[in-house]
């Protein structure tokens, strides 16, 4: 597969703006759970059969769970870990697992992303990369908002030289339903500062990350 890499456009980043619209929720528990009971009925199902007796409620657990993210901040999950340093050379971290939901289908979207900093008088916490890409995987999302977003959230915390990341990702709306293509991977990019603005900072990343990496 071809890698094309593009800083992003205004409508991306507008649409990055206009993304922080999670809702204080206004139903109970019992509410959502009583709304899985009425899907399974709709789907022609008995809810009341043994296997089905935990369902909803088991649906709404995995589906607070893979959408916890809404209740998590970065000032939280950061918990201080952004240290002054005088580095300024690349920092990648490839192959970072990404399990997100899509939000036209709430259905998986399965890939990895691949993170790049280069820092300007500070570094963040290793892990705390991948906790932020969680963080924004774990909400209901498209993967080109989700890509912006963690690209935007290292560029307002360290204020480095620039930011690169790379998702790439394979939908199971496009895989296991709707246009059926099991073999499809969507690739998505944003690249902030040096990575946007030289070709050269960002071929380095890309050699770093397509170095054993499963796209060619
Ligand atoms: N840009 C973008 N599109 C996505 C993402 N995840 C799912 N989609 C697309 O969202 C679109 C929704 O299109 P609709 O025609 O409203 O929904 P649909 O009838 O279920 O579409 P099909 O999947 O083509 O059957 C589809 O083309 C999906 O492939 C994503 O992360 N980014
Ligand atoms: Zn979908």
């Amino acid at each position: 597969m071809t890698l094309s890499i593009r800083p992003d456009t205004v409508s991306a980043a507008q649409m990055v703006s206009s993304l922080s619209t999670q809702q204080t929720p206004t139903v109970t528990e019992a509410e959502m759970v009583q709304a899985v009971r009425t899907l399974l009925i709709g789907l022609g199902e008995n809810p009341d059969r043994e296997g089905l007796l935990d369902t909803p409620k088991r649906v709404v657990k995995a589906l607070q769970f893979l959408t916890k993210g809404y209740n998590e901040s970065l000032d939280e999950l950061l918990n201080g870990a952004v240290f002054t340093e005088d580095a300024n050379e690349m920092v990648l971290i490839r192959d970072i697992d990404i399990f997100s939901s899509c939000e036209h289908h709430i259905l998986p979207i399965i890939g990895r992303a691949h993170v790049a900093y280069i820092p300007n008088g500070k570094v963040i916490g290793l892990s705390k990369i991948a906790r932020v890409c969680e963080m924004y995987a774990r909400r209901l999302q498209v993967q080109e908002r989700l890509t912006l977003q963690i690209a935007d959230a290292l560029q307002g915390l360290l204020k480095p030289q620039g930011v690169a990341v790379v998702i790439e990702a394979t939908h199971m709306c496009m895989v296991m339903r709707g246009v059926q293509k099991p073999g499809s991977w969507t690739v998505t990019s944003a690249m902030r500062g040096v990575f946007a603005e030289d070709a050269r900072t960002r071929e380095e990343f890309m050699n770093l990350v397509r170095h054993n990496a499963n796209f060619h």
